[in-house]
């Protein structure tokens, strides 16, 4: 069988296939995707669905030239195919590979870095405006996913993008799923554009009678129509709601027909303004398991293609397993809580608390803002609202925590999920600001745990504290099983010292870098070195009474977290440190660097940013010699 894809080796070639092996060319894609895929584990439904609307754009753009901005990003494997990056695919998401989302970096054909939710038509219409003041006439295109446009950015683009005077292509990839179903009164609106056939047909034979008019009339009548305030308009044009805004809309339009998508980006270049193009995909085509189950293979692990099932073997209980099941506990014993998702029912692990308690579960669509400040209102309405949320995405609600929770001093609850370095989504996912961006706001506690049971243990607290927010963070992944026989209560604003040694070194440790701190213990154990440990449970307010304790009888403090320094808990200890002039403690800070950190295995990354259990080991020896510990 003819490869076309072996003759596609960099940007552009797309344009030298024959229309006739368009299909062909996206059957290799798609078989492309899945093998690669199946091996390196990546976003897989999604990238299946947008083979046909990525080639679309390749043939109708050019690139590096134009500028074409991918909503989250996880959708553009395409893109890296058709640019230049096929030999890359076997280091997809690996340390140092290929990134599963457009770096600018990584090639000058990937316009601007995405990874967060809806971003694209603020930065597309940013580039539009730069392209017209400098005089330039690129083409610039965002394409947004339906659950994407459930974020909050996304209106403020679309409100702004309203008044452009110059061409700005707006593509709305529909395929009727965020992660999960897709929520709330635009999937609603979309849905009704999509099923409304009588008028689809309506439309359709009107369009093709305009057409078959000689000399161009067909279309000039269109534009017209188009153009027109009467209620005609109404009926040939629909889209109304975008429309009304002042945004041209096309569609819908079939987005595994290429040639219907090229007809469709040819007239939107035409119009004179923002104009969305809304094109309607399947997740997961062309691959059964996904197109039957997109949810399941939205993101995966390497899989077995034959049977669609995983082929690694699950390692004990995720945190986010552990959260999930409380959740239920709780929601069993009080019927005042209730919880929130931003579009991450089972990322989250909340898919199990909507199905025991749906009137009490709340997906809010990817809005990280409005569901913070939705809480808080809850809070006030006398409920005690869960807001579950990755850490890396609760920085985008930073105002609405501190305008909206904390100087309302209101008892939501924070379950912060994918705290710490997360692995192969790479920097934009790494949860590594949730310290140095929550730990300093008057009224929140905040808090995290050693261990699978002490996140219940922290949950349960936290259901029946009602001073004001708290908030819990846990890392992605499996909960560390040791320390079971440590489990003293819960108690406000104090920690638990799992060893005491009378003098020498103490390792405070923050959440999961309380398994580093163990492995450390044992290296200096073997040492000869004396040695404390302390989980430090709470990291606002820091267990202060304690400190002051082992100031009087420790000389070198080391402090252990997976958070940027800045801010972070090592500097907090550094300021109680300073503020109380214990001069003669020698303090070492461990902590990732102020950088962002790259993609790859959350192990690797320990290690070139020095929190793995030799390196921290060899620091501390370091700092030993010549200290009297
Ligand atoms: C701010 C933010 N919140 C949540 C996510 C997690 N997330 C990634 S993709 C996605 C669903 C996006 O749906 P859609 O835009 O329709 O794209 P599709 O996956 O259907 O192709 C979500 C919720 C994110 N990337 N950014
Ligand atoms: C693209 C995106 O933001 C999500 O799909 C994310 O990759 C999910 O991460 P987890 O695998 O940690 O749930
Ligand atoms: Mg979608």
């Amino acid at each position: 069988m003819i490869q076309i894809l072996d003759d596609i080796n960099q940007a552009n070639d797309i344009k030298k296939v024959n229309q006739v092996d368009y299909k062909q060319l996206a059957r290799e894609i798609r078989r492309f995707l899945v093998k690669n895929i199946s091996k390196t584990g990546g976003h897989l439904a999604s990238n299946l669905g947008t083979v046909e609307l990525t080639m679309a754009l390749h043939l109708f753009m050019n690139f590096p030239e134009d500028k074409l901005v991918w909503d989250v990003g996880h959708q553009s494997y395409t893109h890296k195919l058709l640019t230049g990056r096929k030999n890359e695919f076997s280091t997809l998401r690996t340390y140092d590979g290929l990134s599963g989302f457009p770096k600018r970096k990584e090639s000058e054909c990937d316009a601007f870095d995405t990874g967060h939710s809806s971003t694209s038509i603020s930065a597309a219409l940013g580039m539009v405006k730069a392209r017209d003041l400098s005089g330039e006439d690129y083409k610039v295109a965002a394409v947004i996913g339906d659950g994407a446009l459930s974020g909050g950015m996304a209106y403020e683009a679309l409100n702004n993008a309203a008044r452009i005077q110059s061409n700005f292509m707006i593509i709305l990839n529909d395929n009727e799923m965020s992660i999960s179903e897709n929520v709330g009164g635009m999937a609603n609106y979309l849905g009704k554009i999509r099923t409304n056939s009588q008028y689809h047909n309506f439309k359709k034979s009107l369009e093709q009678s305009l057409n078959s008019i000689p000399g161009g009339m067909g279309n000039k009548i269109m534009d017209k129509l188009r153009r027109s305030k009467d209620s005609m308009k109404r009926l040939v044009i629909s889209g109304m709601l975008f429309e009304d805004m002042g945004i041209t809309y096309i569609g819908p339009i079939d987005g595994h027909d290429i040639n219907q998508l090229l007809m469709a980006f040819q007239s939107a270049a035409r119009v004179k303004e923002a104009v969305l193009v809304h094109v309607v995909t399947k997740k997961g085509k062309g691959y059964r398991p996904a197109e039957e189950n997109p949810s399941k293979y939205h993101g995966v692990d390497a899989f077995n293609i034959k049977t669609g099932n995983g082929v690694s073997h699950k390692k004990g209980k995720s945190y986010t397993e552990v959260f999930s099941e409380t959740m239920v506990e709780l929601g069993e014993k009080d019927e005042k809580i209730v919880a929130i998702t931003a579009a991450m029912p089972s990322g989250t692990g909340l898919n199990n608390f909507s199905k025991h308690y749906p009137n009490r579960f709340f997906d809010v669509g990817i809005a990280e803002e409005h569901g913070v400040t939705f809480a808080a209102g809850l809070a006030v309405g006398g409920m005690k609202p869960v807001v579950a949320i990755y850490s890396s995405f609760l920085q985008r609600a930073y105002d609405q925590i501190i305008h909206d929770v904390c100087i309302n001093s209101l008892p939501v609850i924070f379950a912060i999920d994918r705290s710490g370095l997360v692995g192969s989504d790479g920097e934009t996912h790494q949860g590594i600001f949730d310290i140095t961006y929550l730990s300093h706001l008057p009224s929140m506690t905040l808090m995290a745990p050693k261990n699978g049971n002490e996140l219940h243990d922290m949950l349960i607290y936290a259901s029946k504290y009602e001073k004001g927010p708290i908030a819990i963070r846990y890392p992605r992944g499996r909960a560390y099983e040791e320390l079971e026989e440590f489990r003293t209560p819960i108690e406000y604003g104090k920690s638990e010292v799992i060893y005491e040694a009378p003098q020498g070194i103490v390792l405070l440790a923050v959440g999961s870098m309380v398994e580093t701190a163990v492995q450390v213990k044992e290296l200096l154990d073997a040492d000869g070195k004396e040695v404390t440990l302390v989980n430090m449970r709470f990291i606002a307010p820091m267990d202060e009474e304690l400190l002051h304790r082992l100031a009087a009888t420790h000389a070198i403090w080391v402090t252990l977290e997976e958070n940027v320094k800045s801010g972070g808990f090592g500097e907090k200890v550094a300021g109680f440190l300073v503020e109380h002039n214990y001069q003669n403690i020698t303090q070492l800070i461990i902590s990732l660097p102020d950088e962002f950190i790259e993609q790859g295995d959350v192990s690797i990354l320990k290690e070139k940013n020095g929190l793995d259990e030799v390196t921290v080991f060899k620091k501390i020896l370091e700092i030993t010699k010549g200290v009297r510990a």
